[in-house]
């Protein structure tokens, strides 16, 4: 049989990792040097030599997109496809999925459900609320980091020392315990509990981690080094018993630690998992010398490094392109002007990514892409399964199967509006807690024992059997239809429907559309039920760092999520001290490390050309900011830069407008009304909204303006009395 093809298009390095036969093998090595592409060889290797079955390999990704490519690039590579045998995921699609299979041994309802972070915090709101915490001495957000933070770490509630005179420690814990009470009795988890239980029922049920010992002969985990402490105990756990493990990463390129990773569990892999064989790779097949020299320039300034070399046989390319802006808005109509040319060279959108540290910094970038009418595209923002009437279609399926869900029933109980009232809720959950039953059999029970006002008690018992009554019209149903049902019978269609303007009319087509992807939805395993799997899979795509769709657009990021993908072309926007390193990080030196290793990531992202900018004023989160060029590009040297100034001397906005190119009548018109390009302003019906251009003059002229709620609109100056913000 000849497979040499496996091993073609790989360096010796590689090749070495790629058919190591040792039982630990631990491939340490820089950005772009091929630790994904080894790991996928790998896996071919195993099958299709060494004669492994796909069932005994089980391989973890960084997300789920990186799952989905991982399988394809396998499959291309073994000339076939792989059924579901193969567990090929993330920590958490593999936790679950596990869970699944295990639900009574996990202390679980066979039906569980997964509560995302937004319903986390519902669900902790809800608790401050029945504690009589204060939400503004005591954020529910703050909770829920406290109680993630202390899963991440496998400490429950019961773990932690309650020491006493610590107020904040014993709210926190109070709170810690309620939430675990609470998710066990609705049968719900987060996904923190995901990774956590996962472990534990391995740990407490000796059967069922043998029968997985035994299952898998090998596990291979990408981006090793952004393992947290749970992911490590659950990968040692289960490769104690003579099974393989490969893991692959980069200790430079760390960038989850205040998320609990562990730079740590690379020097414990060696010592936990015996015979471990560390391979190094050297080359990088990704970026030119130019970016390669300036990537390795800024993280030689760490110092907790394993360290390593990098070098390319490549060219040097371009030099780096640094442009200093004079606002916010300026950067990014630099960054679009650029791209415009791009693209009118060979360059396709999808070769752009535009890396930015902070969500926030989105907006602005966004409405000048759309200003230029440049398709674009956002990983980890706003995504299909995050959007408010998708979650409200979800929680009604979600009941149609699992009454007992609160959450869901908190999110949809009156929404659409049906005359129950928040005394009503009130009632209920106060009833929940007193007889530690369900929202739902409280509701049942209230009606039962006539507790309620009889407007109240009619207004209720209507919802019980609407959810009833979807429970009876969607069984046995094609997944399709089941969703068509619930959403127009729920009458969210309608609901949405009724909102004004684009928004509402956004809403129902996200909803038709959610039609659409339980048309197409598919499951591995024919005896599974569709309904479940759906929700679930809704529930993790949700909490990944990256969508999984591919068109033709310009990729929007924060640098977080930019993790282990390439662009030939990298933009990096707001590299500026305080936002880049954070200002939460200049004052800690681990902290700033862990900043530093995110601009390694951002720079390693690029394989031709490189663009970074930053503004000399910046207003973001509502505040102006004079920040001076983030020190991790100073740590650049400078023969690698190409400075670009356009409009140095300018520092008075209207004449900023004009060498922008701006109509200057129109623009002089603006100016009389004290406004520029990018300008917030205030009007009466419409609203707050971002100034995006200006046409005609006198009386005539007209300012066109983004509104946040109302979109785009061109108003008449002389008459939109805007105020200026
Ligand atoms: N031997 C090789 N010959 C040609 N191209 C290669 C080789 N090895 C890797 N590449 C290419 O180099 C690029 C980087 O590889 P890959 O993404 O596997 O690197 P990585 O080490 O996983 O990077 P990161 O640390 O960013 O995750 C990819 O486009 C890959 O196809
Ligand atoms: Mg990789």
């Amino acid at each position: 049989m000849d497979v040499s093809y496996i091993l073609n298009d790989l360096n010796d390095a590689q090749r070495d990792a790629v058919t190591a036969d040792s039982p630990g093998t631990l491939v340490l090595a820089g950005a772009g040097s091929g630790k994904t592409r080894v790991l996928v060889h790998r896996i071919a290797w195993k099958i299709k030599v060494e004669g492994l079955s796909p069932y005994s390999i089980m391989a973890v990704t960084f997300t789920n997109k990186a799952a989905r490519e991982m399988r394809s690039r396998i499959e291309e590579l073994l000339g076939g496809q792989l059924n579901g045998g193969m567990w090929v995921g993330t920590f958490h699609g593999l936790a679950h999925r596990l869970l699944k299979a295990h639900a009574q041994e996990a202390r679980l309802p066979e039906n569980f459900q997964i509560l995302d972070s937004d319903d986390q915090l519902r669900l902790l709101k809800r608790i401050h609320k029945e504690l009589n915490l204060d939400d503004s001495r005591w954020p529910p957000r703050q909770s829920a980091s406290f109680i993630n933070g202390h899963k991440d770490e496998g400490r429950r509630s019961a773990h932690i020392d309650e020491y006493r005179g610590d107020l904040y420690l014993q709210t926190m814990l109070r709170v810690y315990r309620r939430y675990e009470e609470a998710c066990q009795q609705q049968g719900v988890i987060d996904f923190a509990e995901l990774l956590l239980r996962a472990l534990e029922l391995w740990r407490d049920n000796p059967a069922v981690l043998s029968h997985y010992q035994q299952r898998f002969a090998h596990v291979l985990v990408d981006e090793f080094q952004d393992t947290n402490a749970v992911q490590y105990a659950w990968l040692r756990i289960l490769a104690g018993n003579g099974m393989s493990i490969t893991a692959v990463g980069d200790d430079d390129q760390s960038i989850y630690g205040w998320r609990g990773a562990r730079i740590e569990n690379i020097q414990q892999f060696s010592k936990d998992f015996t015979d471990t064989r560390i391979i190094r790779l050297e080359q990088n097949y990704r970026s030119t010398a130019t970016i390669l020299k300036a990537a390795n320039a800024v993280i030689a300034n760490n110092s907790q490094r394993l360290g390593k070399e990098l070098w390319t046989s490549g060219e040097d390319g371009d030099r780096i392109s640094l442009f200093a802006a004079f606002n916010e808005q300026d950067e990014a109509r630099f960054i679009t002007d650029r791209m415009e040319d791009l693209l009118r060279q060979d360059y396709a959108r999808s070769d752009i990514g535009l890396l930015y540290r902070s969500n926030a910094q989105s907006r602005i970038l966004e409405e000048a892409l759309i200003r230029a009418g440049i398709p674009y595209r956002i990983y980890g923002g706003q995504r299909f399964y995050d959007r408010l009437e998708i979650k409200n279609a979800l929680a009604y399926l979600r009941l149609t199967s699992l009454r007992d869900d609160d959450t869901a029933i908190e999110r949809v109980i009156n929404t659409p509006t049906r005359g129950i009232g928040n005394r009503t809720i009130e009632i209920l959950r106060e009833f929940a807690r007193d007889h530690q039953l369900s929202l739902w059999k409280s509701a049942v029970t209230v009606i039962q024992q006539g507790i309620l006002p009889a407007r109240a008690g009619n207004a209720l018992r209507a919802f019980l059997s609407l959810i009833e009554d979807l429970a009876e019209k969607t069984a046995d149903k094609p997944l399709d239809e089941q969703v068509d049902i619930v959403i127009q019978a729920s009458g969210l269609i309608e609901f949405h429907g009724n909102e004004k303007g684009e928004k509402g009319q956004a809403r129902v087509e996200n909803l038709q559309e959610l039609v659409s992807a339980a048309r197409g939805f598919e499951s591995d395993d024919p005896d599974a039920d569709l309904l479940r799997e759906f929700l679930d899979q809704a529930a993790l795509d949700a909490g990944d760092q990256q969508a999984d769709e591919h068109e033709d657009s310009v990729q929007l990021m924060t640098l977080h999520s930019a993790k282990g993908l390439e662009f030939p072309v990298v933009f990096i926007a707001g590299v500026e001290e305080n936002l880049f390193p954070h200002k939460m990080s200049v004052e800690d030196p681990a902290r700033l490390e862990e900043e530093r290793r995110l601009a390694y990531v951002g720079i390693t992202r690029a394989e031709q050309k490189l663009y970074l900018s930053y503004a000399e004023s910046r207003r973001l989160h509502g505040q102006e900011n004079f920040n001076s060029l983030s020190r991790f590009i100073r740590e650049i040297p400078s023969e690698l830069i190409d400075e670009v100034r356009i409009n140095n001397t300018v520092t008075r906005p209207s004449s900023y407008n004009r060498n922008l190119g701006m109509s200057s009548r129109a623009e002089q018109s603006a100016a009389a009304h004290g406004m520029m390009l990018g300008q917030r302003v205030l009007h009466s019906i419409f609203g707050a909204g971002i100034v995006l251009g200006f046409e005609g003059q006198g009386a005539s002229a007209r300012v066109q303006v983004n509104f946040e709620d109302e979109g785009n609109k061109w108003l008449v100056l002389q008459y939109a009395n805007l105020q200026v913000l």
